[in-house]
Protein backbone atom coordinates (compact mmCIF):
# COMPACT_ATOMS: atom_id res chain seq x y z
CA UNK A 1 0.00 0.00 0.00
CA UNK A 2 1.29 3.20 -0.85
CA UNK A 3 2.67 5.26 1.86
CA UNK A 4 3.47 8.53 -0.33
CA UNK A 5 1.40 9.54 -3.51
CA UNK A 6 2.19 12.58 -5.66
CA UNK A 7 0.21 13.25 -8.83
CA UNK A 8 1.61 16.01 -10.85
CA UNK A 9 2.81 17.60 -8.01
CA UNK A 10 4.09 21.44 -8.94
CA UNK A 11 5.49 24.28 -6.75
CA UNK A 12 6.18 27.52 -8.57
CA UNK A 13 7.51 30.08 -6.53
CA UNK A 14 6.56 33.75 -7.45
CA UNK A 15 9.90 36.53 -6.90
CA UNK A 16 10.40 39.96 -7.09
CA UNK A 17 11.70 40.92 -10.01
CA UNK A 18 13.71 44.29 -9.15
CA UNK A 19 17.23 45.46 -10.57
CA UNK A 20 19.77 46.12 -7.33
CA UNK A 21 20.12 49.42 -5.64
CA UNK A 22 18.05 51.92 -4.11
CA UNK A 23 16.36 53.00 -7.31
CA UNK A 24 15.72 49.16 -8.10
CA UNK A 25 13.73 49.17 -4.92
CA UNK A 26 11.75 52.57 -5.61
CA UNK A 27 11.01 51.52 -9.19
CA UNK A 28 9.77 48.09 -7.90
CA UNK A 29 7.29 49.68 -5.36
CA UNK A 30 6.09 51.48 -7.82
CA UNK A 31 5.64 49.45 -10.48
CA UNK A 32 6.30 46.26 -8.92
CA UNK A 33 7.53 43.17 -11.55
CA UNK A 34 7.68 39.34 -10.46
CA UNK A 35 9.08 35.90 -12.05
CA UNK A 36 8.43 32.68 -11.05
CA UNK A 37 10.65 29.60 -10.93
CA UNK A 38 9.24 26.11 -10.89
CA UNK A 39 10.86 24.02 -8.42
CA UNK A 40 9.00 21.09 -9.08
CA UNK A 41 7.21 20.39 -11.91
CA UNK A 42 4.44 17.93 -12.00
CA UNK A 43 6.29 14.95 -10.45
CA UNK A 44 4.85 11.80 -10.03
CA UNK A 45 6.26 9.66 -6.83
CA UNK A 46 3.93 6.24 -5.55
CA UNK A 47 6.49 5.02 -1.92
CA UNK A 48 5.04 2.00 -0.58
CA UNK A 49 5.15 0.96 2.99
CA UNK A 50 9.22 -0.06 4.08
CA UNK A 51 10.55 1.17 0.90
CA UNK A 52 13.88 3.21 1.23
CA UNK A 53 14.37 5.46 -1.69
CA UNK A 54 17.34 7.22 -2.74
CA UNK A 55 16.23 11.05 -4.23
CA UNK A 56 18.73 13.20 -5.62
CA UNK A 57 19.43 15.31 -8.14
CA UNK A 58 22.21 18.14 -8.68
CA UNK A 59 21.67 21.62 -6.40
CA UNK A 60 18.62 23.28 -7.32
CA UNK A 61 16.82 20.20 -8.60
CA UNK A 62 14.22 20.15 -6.30
CA UNK A 63 14.48 17.74 -3.96
CA UNK A 64 14.11 19.98 -0.52
CA UNK A 65 10.99 21.52 -2.39
CA UNK A 66 9.23 17.79 -2.62
CA UNK A 67 10.44 17.25 1.17
CA UNK A 68 8.78 20.51 2.24
CA UNK A 69 5.89 19.72 0.36
CA UNK A 70 5.59 16.45 1.48
CA UNK A 71 5.60 17.37 5.34
CA UNK A 72 3.04 20.24 4.40
CA UNK A 73 5.42 22.88 4.99
CA UNK A 74 4.79 24.24 1.61
CA UNK A 75 1.56 23.99 -0.37
CA UNK A 76 1.46 22.60 -4.00
CA UNK A 77 0.55 25.52 -6.74
CA UNK A 78 -0.95 22.21 -8.61
CA UNK A 79 -1.11 18.53 -8.15
CA UNK A 80 -2.32 16.19 -5.29
CA UNK A 81 -0.26 14.48 -2.83
CA UNK A 82 -0.60 12.34 0.37
CA UNK A 83 1.76 11.19 2.51
CA UNK A 84 -0.14 7.83 4.90
CA UNK A 85 -3.87 8.90 3.57
CA UNK A 86 -3.26 12.86 4.64
CA UNK A 87 -2.87 15.91 2.26
CA UNK A 88 0.12 16.92 4.24
CA UNK A 89 -0.37 20.90 3.92
CA UNK A 90 -3.97 20.45 4.94
CA UNK A 91 -3.64 18.81 8.25
CA UNK A 92 0.08 19.36 9.44
CA UNK A 93 -0.91 18.05 12.43
CA UNK A 94 -1.96 14.96 11.70
CA UNK A 95 1.19 14.51 9.20
CA UNK A 96 3.39 15.45 12.12
CA UNK A 97 2.21 12.24 14.24
CA UNK A 98 3.55 10.14 10.78
CA UNK A 99 6.42 11.62 9.68
CA UNK A 100 10.11 12.44 11.17
CA UNK A 101 12.50 14.59 9.54
CA UNK A 102 15.98 14.73 9.94
CA UNK A 103 18.33 18.03 8.55
CA UNK A 104 21.60 16.81 8.50
CA UNK A 105 22.99 20.25 8.27
CA UNK A 106 20.30 21.48 11.56
CA UNK A 107 19.74 20.02 14.93
CA UNK A 108 16.19 19.69 16.07
CA UNK A 109 17.45 18.81 19.59
CA UNK A 110 17.26 21.95 22.17
CA UNK A 111 21.03 23.25 21.63
CA UNK A 112 21.28 24.21 25.83
CA UNK A 113 19.48 20.83 27.28
CA UNK A 114 21.16 17.46 27.58
CA UNK A 115 20.39 15.10 25.28
CA UNK A 116 18.59 13.19 27.91
CA UNK A 117 15.71 16.31 28.13
CA UNK A 118 15.29 16.98 24.68
CA UNK A 119 14.43 13.73 24.32
CA UNK A 120 11.79 13.60 26.94
CA UNK A 121 10.32 16.82 25.78
CA UNK A 122 9.99 15.46 22.22
CA UNK A 123 8.19 12.73 24.23
CA UNK A 124 5.47 14.95 25.89
CA UNK A 125 4.81 16.74 22.79
CA UNK A 126 4.62 13.22 20.56
CA UNK A 127 2.92 12.11 23.46
CA UNK A 128 4.74 8.46 23.53
CA UNK A 129 3.72 6.42 26.95
CA UNK A 130 6.62 5.98 29.38
CA UNK A 131 6.87 2.30 28.53
CA UNK A 132 7.03 2.68 24.74
CA UNK A 133 9.31 6.00 25.40
CA UNK A 134 11.67 3.74 27.48
CA UNK A 135 11.87 0.52 24.75
CA UNK A 136 12.62 2.83 22.00
CA UNK A 137 15.40 4.37 24.17
CA UNK A 138 17.03 0.66 24.25
CA UNK A 139 16.48 0.43 20.90
CA UNK A 140 18.54 3.52 20.00
CA UNK A 141 20.97 2.34 22.63
CA UNK A 142 21.22 -0.83 20.89
CA UNK A 143 21.93 0.36 17.43
CA UNK A 144 23.36 3.97 18.05
CA UNK A 145 24.89 3.95 21.36
CA UNK A 146 22.33 6.48 22.55
CA UNK A 147 22.79 5.88 26.07
CA UNK A 148 26.27 7.78 26.41
CA UNK A 149 25.17 10.53 24.87
CA UNK A 150 21.77 11.07 26.87
CA UNK A 151 23.90 12.90 29.81
CA UNK A 152 25.52 15.42 27.31
CA UNK A 153 24.20 18.66 26.59
CA UNK A 154 23.39 18.96 22.87
CA UNK A 155 25.59 21.88 22.06
CA UNK A 156 29.04 19.71 23.63
CA UNK A 157 28.12 16.85 21.02
CA UNK A 158 30.44 15.89 18.44
CA UNK A 159 29.08 16.43 14.92
CA UNK A 160 28.60 12.11 14.61
CA UNK A 161 27.23 12.35 18.19
CA UNK A 162 24.81 15.14 17.28
CA UNK A 163 23.29 13.06 14.03
CA UNK A 164 22.74 9.47 16.17
CA UNK A 165 21.12 11.95 18.81
CA UNK A 166 19.14 13.91 16.22
CA UNK A 167 18.32 10.53 14.28
CA UNK A 168 16.66 9.31 17.56
CA UNK A 169 14.92 12.80 18.27
CA UNK A 170 13.60 11.74 14.56
CA UNK A 171 12.32 8.60 14.59
CA UNK A 172 11.40 8.26 18.62
CA UNK A 173 7.43 8.39 18.03
CA UNK A 174 8.25 5.15 15.63
CA UNK A 175 7.04 7.18 12.38
CA UNK A 176 5.73 5.45 9.20
CA UNK A 177 8.15 7.96 7.24
CA UNK A 178 11.38 9.29 7.57
CA UNK A 179 12.62 11.95 5.08
CA UNK A 180 16.63 12.52 5.90
CA UNK A 181 18.18 15.14 3.72
CA UNK A 182 22.16 14.62 3.89
CA UNK A 183 22.23 12.36 7.03
CA UNK A 184 25.82 11.45 7.22
CA UNK A 185 27.46 15.25 5.61
CA UNK A 186 30.62 15.41 7.76
CA UNK A 187 30.39 12.06 9.45
CA UNK A 188 33.94 9.85 9.65
CA UNK A 189 33.75 6.27 8.17
CA UNK A 190 32.59 4.79 11.66
CA UNK A 191 29.90 7.40 12.38
CA UNK A 192 28.24 6.90 8.38
CA UNK A 193 28.15 3.38 8.74
CA UNK A 194 26.44 3.65 11.98
CA UNK A 195 23.96 6.05 10.72
CA UNK A 196 23.73 3.50 7.87
CA UNK A 197 23.27 0.39 9.51
CA UNK A 198 20.54 2.11 11.57
CA UNK A 199 18.46 3.42 8.66
CA UNK A 200 18.91 -0.36 7.11
CA UNK A 201 17.43 -2.02 10.47
CA UNK A 202 14.94 0.83 10.69
CA UNK A 203 13.80 -0.24 6.91
CA UNK A 204 13.58 -4.18 8.25
CA UNK A 205 10.85 -3.24 10.65
CA UNK A 206 8.66 -1.11 8.14
CA UNK A 207 9.74 2.30 8.08
CA UNK A 208 9.94 3.94 4.37
CA UNK A 209 12.83 6.12 4.07
CA UNK A 210 13.06 9.30 1.66
CA UNK A 211 16.78 9.85 1.46
CA UNK A 212 18.39 12.77 -0.09
CA UNK A 213 21.88 12.91 -0.10
CA UNK A 214 25.07 13.43 -2.18
CA UNK A 215 27.39 10.69 -0.96
CA UNK A 216 26.66 7.44 -3.44
CA UNK A 217 27.70 5.27 -0.64
CA UNK A 218 24.43 6.61 1.30
CA UNK A 219 22.38 5.36 -1.75
CA UNK A 220 24.20 2.14 -2.33
CA UNK A 221 24.05 0.96 1.30
CA UNK A 222 20.67 2.41 2.06
CA UNK A 223 18.01 2.31 -0.51
CA UNK A 224 16.85 -0.15 -2.81
CA UNK A 225 15.33 2.45 -5.15
CA UNK A 226 16.63 5.60 -7.12
CA UNK A 227 14.87 8.13 -8.30
CA UNK A 228 16.66 10.83 -10.13
CA UNK A 229 15.53 14.39 -9.98
CA UNK A 230 16.63 17.16 -12.29
CA UNK A 231 15.39 20.90 -12.90
CA UNK A 232 11.69 19.84 -10.75
CA UNK A 233 11.24 16.59 -13.05
CA UNK A 234 11.71 12.72 -12.48
CA UNK A 235 14.30 11.98 -15.13
CA UNK A 236 14.75 8.36 -13.89
CA UNK A 237 12.91 6.16 -11.10
CA UNK A 238 13.96 2.63 -11.17
CA UNK A 239 16.44 0.10 -8.75
CA UNK A 240 19.44 0.93 -7.37
CA UNK A 241 21.35 -2.49 -8.53
CA UNK A 242 22.95 -0.02 -11.73
CA UNK A 243 24.63 1.82 -9.47
CA UNK A 244 25.82 -0.78 -6.67
CA UNK A 245 26.84 -2.82 -9.72
CA UNK A 246 28.66 -0.16 -11.68
CA UNK A 247 28.51 3.72 -10.52
CA UNK A 248 29.56 3.02 -7.12
CA UNK A 249 32.77 1.19 -7.93
CA UNK A 250 33.75 3.35 -10.32
CA UNK A 251 36.86 5.48 -9.62
CA UNK A 252 39.10 8.00 -11.15
CA UNK A 253 42.79 8.54 -10.20
CA UNK A 254 44.10 11.72 -11.53
CA UNK A 255 47.73 11.75 -11.80
CA UNK A 256 50.42 14.40 -12.25
CA UNK A 257 53.43 13.38 -13.93
CA UNK A 258 57.44 13.97 -14.18
CA UNK A 259 57.69 13.71 -17.34
CA UNK A 260 55.37 13.83 -20.77
CA UNK A 261 53.08 10.79 -21.22
CA UNK A 262 54.15 9.56 -24.74
CA UNK A 263 52.56 5.47 -23.81
CA UNK A 264 49.20 6.39 -25.80
CA UNK A 265 46.00 5.24 -23.80
CA UNK A 266 47.02 2.00 -22.93
CA UNK A 267 47.94 1.03 -19.82
CA UNK A 268 47.92 -2.92 -19.99
CA UNK A 269 45.58 -3.08 -17.28
CA UNK A 270 42.67 -4.48 -18.66
CA UNK A 271 38.92 -2.55 -17.61
CA UNK A 272 40.68 0.17 -16.72
CA UNK A 273 40.16 3.85 -19.48
CA UNK A 274 43.18 6.14 -19.57
CA UNK A 275 42.33 9.61 -20.70
CA UNK A 276 45.22 12.53 -21.34
CA UNK A 277 44.23 15.81 -18.80
CA UNK A 278 45.20 19.32 -19.70
CA UNK A 279 48.67 18.78 -20.34
CA UNK A 280 50.53 15.63 -21.69
CA UNK A 281 51.84 15.99 -17.42
CA UNK A 282 48.67 14.98 -16.80
CA UNK A 283 46.64 11.53 -16.91
CA UNK A 284 43.03 10.21 -15.70
CA UNK A 285 42.18 6.41 -14.80
CA UNK A 286 38.74 5.18 -14.41
CA UNK A 287 39.19 2.11 -12.77
CA UNK A 288 36.96 -0.39 -11.03
CA UNK A 289 37.91 -0.46 -7.37
CA UNK A 290 36.67 -4.27 -6.64
CA UNK A 291 38.85 -4.53 -9.72
CA UNK A 292 42.17 -2.76 -8.90
CA UNK A 293 43.31 -1.00 -6.13
CA UNK A 294 45.32 2.65 -6.40
CA UNK A 295 48.54 1.35 -5.47
CA UNK A 296 48.53 -1.21 -8.25
CA UNK A 297 47.45 1.91 -10.85
CA UNK A 298 50.19 4.08 -9.69
CA UNK A 299 52.98 1.08 -9.78
CA UNK A 300 51.62 0.53 -13.50
CA UNK A 301 52.06 4.05 -14.87
CA UNK A 302 55.47 4.85 -12.39
CA UNK A 303 57.04 1.92 -14.50
CA UNK A 304 56.93 3.85 -17.18
CA UNK A 305 56.95 7.40 -15.79
CA UNK A 306 57.37 8.84 -12.16
CA UNK A 307 54.54 9.82 -10.64
CA UNK A 308 54.87 13.03 -8.57
CA UNK A 309 51.47 13.62 -7.51
CA UNK A 310 47.93 11.80 -6.99
CA UNK A 311 44.09 12.45 -6.27
CA UNK A 312 41.38 10.45 -6.17
CA UNK A 313 37.81 11.13 -7.40
CA UNK A 314 34.69 9.29 -5.96
CA UNK A 315 31.68 8.70 -8.44
CA UNK A 316 29.02 12.29 -7.86
CA UNK A 317 25.73 12.70 -7.89
CA UNK A 318 26.24 15.24 -11.10
CA UNK A 319 27.82 11.25 -12.92
CA UNK A 320 24.54 9.10 -12.43
CA UNK A 321 22.48 12.44 -13.33
CA UNK A 322 24.58 12.11 -16.66
CA UNK A 323 24.11 8.84 -17.11
CA UNK A 324 20.64 8.76 -16.60
CA UNK A 325 20.12 11.28 -19.19
CA UNK A 326 22.42 9.05 -21.31
CA UNK A 327 20.25 6.33 -20.81
CA UNK A 328 23.13 4.01 -18.95
CA UNK A 329 21.13 3.50 -16.37
CA UNK A 330 18.31 1.64 -18.28
CA UNK A 331 14.57 1.91 -17.72
CA UNK A 332 13.92 5.72 -16.97
CA UNK A 333 10.60 8.16 -16.63
CA UNK A 334 11.43 10.86 -19.33
CA UNK A 335 15.74 11.56 -19.54
CA UNK A 336 15.39 14.03 -22.05
CA UNK A 337 17.26 17.94 -20.83
CA UNK A 338 15.27 20.36 -20.86
N1 LIG B 1 11.42 29.92 -1.08
C1 LIG B 1 11.88 29.97 -2.32
N2 LIG B 1 11.68 31.06 -3.09
C2 LIG B 1 12.14 31.12 -4.35
N3 LIG B 1 12.81 30.11 -4.97
C3 LIG B 1 13.04 29.01 -4.26
C4 LIG B 1 12.59 28.87 -2.90
N4 LIG B 1 12.97 27.63 -2.46
C5 LIG B 1 13.62 27.04 -3.49
N5 LIG B 1 13.66 27.87 -4.56
C6 LIG B 1 14.27 27.57 -5.86
O1 LIG B 1 13.72 26.35 -6.32
C7 LIG B 1 14.72 25.54 -6.94
C8 LIG B 1 14.79 24.19 -6.23
O2 LIG B 1 15.30 24.40 -4.92
P1 LIG B 1 15.48 23.21 -3.87
O3 LIG B 1 15.99 23.83 -2.61
O4 LIG B 1 14.24 22.42 -3.79
O5 LIG B 1 16.62 22.36 -4.59
P2 LIG B 1 17.49 21.16 -4.00
O6 LIG B 1 17.45 20.07 -5.03
O7 LIG B 1 17.05 20.80 -2.63
O8 LIG B 1 18.93 21.79 -3.97
P3 LIG B 1 20.16 21.56 -2.94
O9 LIG B 1 20.76 20.23 -3.28
O10 LIG B 1 21.09 22.69 -3.29
O11 LIG B 1 19.62 21.65 -1.55
C9 LIG B 1 16.00 26.34 -6.87
O12 LIG B 1 16.17 27.03 -8.08
C10 LIG B 1 15.76 27.31 -5.74
O13 LIG B 1 16.50 28.50 -5.93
Amino acid sequence: MPVIEARGLTKTFRMPDKRPGLVGSLTHLVRPKHRERTAVAGIDLTIDAGEAVAYVGPNGAGKSTTVKLLTGILQPTAGQVEVCGIVPHRNRHANARNIGVLFGQRTQLWWDLQVRDSLSLLRDIHRIPRRRYEERLAEFDALLGLGELLPVVTRRLSLGQRMRADLAAALLHSPSVVFLDEPTIGLDIIARQAVRDFLRAECRKGTTVLLTTHDIGDIEEVCRRLVIIDDGRVIFDGPIDVVRQQIARERTLHLTLDAEWTDGLDIDLPGTHLSLGVSPRHISIVFDRSAYGAGEIVAAVSSRVPVADLRIDEPSIEDVVRRAYSGELGQSTSATPA
